[in-house]
Parts: C-alpha cells; structure tokens; sequence
C-alpha cells in the first residue's frame, strides 16, 4: 500500500472510531485510537501534499447526534500533545518570561457553562467544537461544582472538565452489579447523554474548572485566582517558572495519579497569564498556549484466551482472566481478574472476545468490558464456571449476591497451598527464604501441611531436595525461626480467616487481647464490643479459631509466639507529650534527620501516637496539624489551607520528638 491509501485508510479509521467513541461505544482504548492518530500525523508530516481533506486531525470531536444543538461564542478545542521533555522545553522556548501554569489533565469530558448577569444560562457539551448540545438541565440536577450564580456582570463562561469521581463509580458499580459502567470517564458521558435525569440520579459528576472568558474584561488576569473568586473549584494548578520545573510538577502529578478520587490522562501546561493566552491565539484544532502531556495509558484492549478458575486460601475459586500479552499501566499483563460469575454475566464476557483491561496502580488488571461485541466471529466460548473444585474435585458452594464459589472442603489441597503461602507471607510469619514454589513442593511431597509444619522442618530433610543446598537450606531453617516471634496480631493474618482483615487484627491487639488463644476464648459477644468488629466478623473468628485450636496448640508446643507484641499494643503516653490531644496526618516522605534514615510512615505515625496524638490518613475540619517530609503532594497542601489546618516539617516533630525521649 502506498503512503496515499494508508493515509486515506487510517483518515477514515479514525472517522469511524470517532463517531463510535463520542457515541457512547468506543471500538478501541483509547491508547489505540491515539496510536492512529499519531501514524496519520507523521505520514502528514512525510508527505504534506497529500494531507486529506477533510483532515480528522484539524477536526474536534464528532458531529454528535445534537438534540438541542448551541453554537460556542469560541470553539472548544482539543489540545497539542506530548510525550517527551523536549517538546515541554519548546513550549516553554515559545513564550520566553510568560509563567506557566501545570494542571492535571482530567478524563472526562468537557463542558462550557455560560451566566448572563450573574445567572446560570447554560451548560454545553463540547460537540465538534463549534456547536455542542444543550445539556443545562441535565448539569443543574446531576453535577456538583457549578454554582446558580456568580458575583459578576455581563457575559461570563467557565470552562471546565466534568468527571465522575472514582469513588462514586465503584459505589455505584457495586449497587448495579447487573449493569456496570466500564469507566468513569465513559460513565461521565453516558450521564449527561441521558434523556431524562432522575434515570441516572446516583451518577453524580463533579466539574473542574479549567478556563474562563468575561465579557466586559474583567481585571482578574490569573486563572486561577479569577476562577476562584467566582466560586468555582479550579483544576490544581501550579507556577512554573522554568521547564526543569514544570517536568518535576508532571511527575509528581503522574506519581500522584493513583491516590486521586479522579482518572486522569496527563497533565496540562498553560500560560498562567489570562491575556497571554487569548494572545497566543489558536492553531486549527488547539490553542497555542497550551499543551497536553499525556502519561502511560492504564487502559487497553487484548484478546481473553482462557479462564482459568483458581482456588484461593479460604476456599473461594475466582475467574482468572488469560491474555494476550499487552502493555498497559506500566507492565505487560498476561493475567487479569474477573471477579466472579455476576461480573462476567453482567459483562457479557466470553472467552476469545476482545476485552477492555485496566491497570491503574497496584490494582490487580481486571477486565472491565467487551468492546464492540458487534466484531464476534461465533468462534467464542461461553465462560463456564466449574461445578466441582478444580483442585480436590469436591461441590461446590455458591454465597451472596455476586454468587461467589466456594470449596468447603477443609483438606483441599490447593487451599493448602495457598494458606501455607499467606502464612509465609510478608504480612504474617514473613518466611521470606522459602518462596511459594518451593512451598508448594514441600507440601506436595507431603511434609507441609498446617503452618506448624514449617517448625518442624530440619535442614536434613530440606537436603534431601535436589535442588536445595547448604546455603539455602540454612536461610530456610533461619528464616523459619525468625518467624517464631510473629506474635497474635500478624499470626491471626496469617490463618487467613475469612472476613477477618488486617485492621481487625490491628483491632484486637489494641483493645487489650493479650493472645490469640485469648480471642478465641472471648466468644462473639466479646467480639462484637470491640469497636469496628460487626457481629458476623466475631462468628468467623470464633469459628474458625475453634476449629484451629489444635493447631494453635501445635504452634505454641514449636515455640511460636500468639501473644501480643508491644508494638502493637495502644502506645503508652509519654509524660509531657508534646503532641497531645493532636489529630495530626503525615504526608511525604520521611527520614530521621539523626541518621538520614528513611523511616516507614506507620512507624512515624507511631511515634507520634507517643507523643500523644491521633493519626488520620486524609486531611480534614478535624486536622490538628499537617506533619510534612519530602516530595509533598500539592493536593492534601491545598486541602490543609482550605481548613486552616496547621503545616509543619518533620524536621519540628523530630526535635519534639527527640526532646520529649521518645526517641
Ligand atoms: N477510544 C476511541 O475510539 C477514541 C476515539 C476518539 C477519541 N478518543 C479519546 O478522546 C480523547 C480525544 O480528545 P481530544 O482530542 O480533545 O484530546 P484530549 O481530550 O486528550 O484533550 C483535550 C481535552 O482535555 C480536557 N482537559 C482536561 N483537563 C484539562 C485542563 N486542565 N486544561 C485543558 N483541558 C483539559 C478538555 O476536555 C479538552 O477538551 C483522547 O483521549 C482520545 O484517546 C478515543
Ligand atoms: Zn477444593
């Protein structure tokens, strides 16, 4: 194919993905659909005589289907991207002495809210950028953050992302788990597309302001203060004085990404400068005043090739999804999970379809929907799940709503498995010599089979191993008895019972159980007195620890502490304690100025408890102080200023800390 065709192909692929995207049933991820973008863009580049014309690439958006169709007093335009620090050093080598404002791109989408004498006249969806759709009545019900009013004459326009938050789409996901929304940005469209509010009142958005037009001028040049003063929450910006700068705000922006109740794609630069801006003036299809750095795509399409059902360590057997390999979030994922047998019917998921995966964070991938279930070829499989455990061959149990499987049988050896492994795990006995492979031989041939075991191993009979040495059997013997202290609060972790969490474990201890044994003897009425531990948590424990009493005897009788450890119990309250009384939140990174150390931040928070106060994790009215190390967040800043909430260095609290003797 030549040059021409595959320029002439890829124009009219994207005219085909844009219409489905914008319709509400994108055929691709995004990522996909940016990589067409960008094929066709350098083609141009190559060979400019033969741009299309139309080009999509000067094009915004999609001539939607308009039901009340506005025209934009200015087009709504799309945004120059970039991926590299070059280009953010071009940009700034383009508007030399201007300050530059670097803001979180958000993933929504956008909406342009005009008040005519201080009065709200209208909201409009982008649309193809000159005209876009009414949507006034749908925003006034359904979107936090746009006031009725504004203290300002004549003609103003906000413009703005509108999102919905992570946690109003998880909350909502779980209330409607026959019908689930893929994701919030999708969700956040599909909202403002409905007919008639009240069909989707508990899918409330949230809006961002991110530009301004007032006509007569008005004297506030920032964007940011002038978008504040009009009551409107802005999107986070922040000064850049120089590009090294700005790149230091994206990264941050990127490592913060995942701690923010918002998806966001990348992170956007902007003359700070209200007049600079609308000076720089436009380019076919973006300002030249701004400009989009995009991160890692999170989401992206592959193949489901299988389902594999496992068996955790309480029994439940759970859908794994098997895929094609594919980059996304930062790794290449193979494995993905599905949740249970509701999601997959609710989904619409077969195996061989071409499945949306997401990757945000350290959340495990997970299949969040089939696109364009249109392409299916009559070659997929229905995912049907197992009648009987895939392990031991025993009926299974079906429980709850989303109809999760379990495998009751206690001797089930894939369970096994996975219960020696959790108690190994780092947040229980942390056996870390012996990984989960060799744990899985040990007790395939037999000779591990309850936590206990592993005290009874000898380095004898790990030499009888093939591929077990010197070396490593004596770490595996020493690792084990390092783990003799694990104590009640990471032993109970350890036994995996279900619906027992790490907090309830953290709970127990700090409530005054001196042992596990002591749990076990309290009975669920003095369960369920201790504070956040509900009636069917206690009957979990009190059951499941009656059933492993005699294994508890064995730990004991191997010498494996059950009994509380001094850090876990409440923190003893030095005379004098400079922090009391204080709810305090500490963020950053921290280090003992002393040695320069890193120091964990759960073993800071405990010191401070020492000295006195509570520890919160999220910034709020009831925040005493705000305890800062390194690379702070702009976010939870900005969150403390709101409240009023005091702001001090590490640095303080340590001399605090070291004058008082807690230290
Ligand atoms: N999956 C598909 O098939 C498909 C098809 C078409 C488009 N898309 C996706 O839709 C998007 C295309 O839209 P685009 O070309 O307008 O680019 P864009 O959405 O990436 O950038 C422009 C938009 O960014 C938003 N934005 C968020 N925060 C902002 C801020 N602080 N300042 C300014 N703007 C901000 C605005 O809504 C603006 O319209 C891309 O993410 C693309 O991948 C996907
Ligand atoms: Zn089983």
């Amino acid at each position: 194919m030549n040059a021409q065709e595959r320029i002439q192909e890829l124009a009219d692929r994207i005219t085909v993905l844009r219409d489905a995207y914008y319709r509400g049933s994108p055929l691709v991820a995004d990522a996909e659909y940016d990589a067409v973008e960008d094929e066709l863009r350098s083609l141009i580049e190559g060979h400019p005589e033969l741009t299309p014309d139309p080009n999509p690439l000067d094009q915004v958006g999609a001539p939607a289907v308009l039901h009340a169709p506005i025209r934009h007093s200015r087009p709504m335009l799309s945004l120059e991207k970039a991926t590299k620090p070059e280009q953010v050093e071009a940009f700034f080598g383009r508007f030399p002495g201007q300050p530059v404002v670097v803001m979180p791109k958000l993933d929504g989408l956008s909406l342009a809210v005009v008040y005519e004498n201080g009065r709200l006249a209208r909201a409009v969806t982008r649309g193809d950028g000159t005209t876009g759709d009414d949507v006034t009545v749908l925003v006034r019900a359904l979107t936090d953050g746009i006031p009725e009013q504004v203290d300002a004459p004549g003609r103003v326009e906000v413009r703005g992302e509108a999102v919905m938050l992570r946690s109003t789409f998880a909350a909502y996901n779980t209330a409607h788990s026959d019908k689930p929304l893929i994701n919030p940005r999708n969700a956040a469209a599909g909202t403002l597309r409905a007919k008639d509010p009240a069909t989707v009142a508990e899918r409330r958005l949230r809006f961002f302001a991110f530009d301004l037009y007032t006509e007569p001028d008005s004297a506030e040049t920032d964007l940011g203060s002038a978008l504040h003063s009009l009551g409107f929450t802005a999107a986070d910006m922040r000064r850049c004085a120089d590009p090294a700068a700005a790149q230091d705000v994206i990264g941050e922006i990127e490592r913060q990404r995942n701690d923010l109740d918002y998806d966001l794609d990348g992170a956007v630069l902007r003359l700070a400068s209200r007049d600079a801006y609308a000076a720089a003036g436009t380019r076919s299809s973006s300002p030249r005043g701004a400009l989009a750095f995009k991160f890692a795509a999170e989401e992206k399409t592959t193949v489901l090739s299988d389902v594999v059902w496992d068996v955790g360590k309480t029994g439940k057997i759970a859908p794994v999804a098997w895929l094609e390999p594919v980059f996304v979030g930062g790794t290449t994922v193979t494995r993905a999970t599905l949740a249970n047998q509701e999601v997959i019917r609710a989904r619409g998921i077969k195996i061989g379809d071409t499945v949306l995966v997401r990757r945000a964070g350290d959340v495990i991938p997970f299949v969040a929907g089939v696109l364009d279930a249109s392409k299916r070829t009559g070659a997929e499989r229905e995912i049907v799940p197992p009648s009987e455990c895939p392990s031991c061959g025993q009926p299974l149990t079906e429980q709850g709503n989303s109809r999760e499987l379990f495998c009751t049988n206690v001797s089930c050896p894939a369970q096994t498995v996975r219960r020696l492994i959790h108690w190994a795990s780092r947040a229980a006995a942390d056996i870390d010599a012996i990984g989960g492979v060799w744990i899985e031989r040990l007790a395939e041939a037999g000779i591990l089979e309850h936590p206990s075991d592993f005290y009874g191993l000898t380095k004898e009979k790990l030499l009888e191993f093939d591929r077990i040495g010197e070396v490593s059997a004596t770490r595996m013997i020493e690792s084990i008895d390092a783990s003799r202290s694990v104590g009640l609060r990471r032993a109970l972790i350890g036994l995996a019972i279900p619906m027992a969490s790490e907090g309830t474990a953290a709970r127990l201890c700090r409530a005054g159980f001196g042992s596990l044994e002591d749990v076990a003897d309290a009975g669920v009425d003095g369960l369920v007195a201790v504070e956040d531990i509900g009636p069917k948590v206690a009957a979990s424990l009190i059951e499941h620890l009656t059933r492993l009493r005699p294994e508890l005897e064995r730990l004991r009788e191997a010498g494996v502490s059950l009994d509380v450890r001094e850090e876990d119990l409440p923190p003893v309250v030095a005379a004098g304690a400079p922090l009391a009384g204080k709810t305090v939140v500490v963020t950053g990174a921290i280090s003992d100025p002393r040695s320069g150390e890193k120091v964990p931040r759960p073993t800071f928070q405990r010191l401070c408890e020492k000295a006195g106060a509570t520890t919160a994790t999220s910034v709020s009215a009831s925040t005493d102080l705000l305890i800062t190390g390194a690379d702070v967040g702009a976010s939870k800043l900005t969150k403390a200023e709101k409240h009023g909430v005091e702001v001090v260095d590490q640095g303080e609290i340590w001399q605090q800390l070291i004058a008082a003797g807690i230290v």
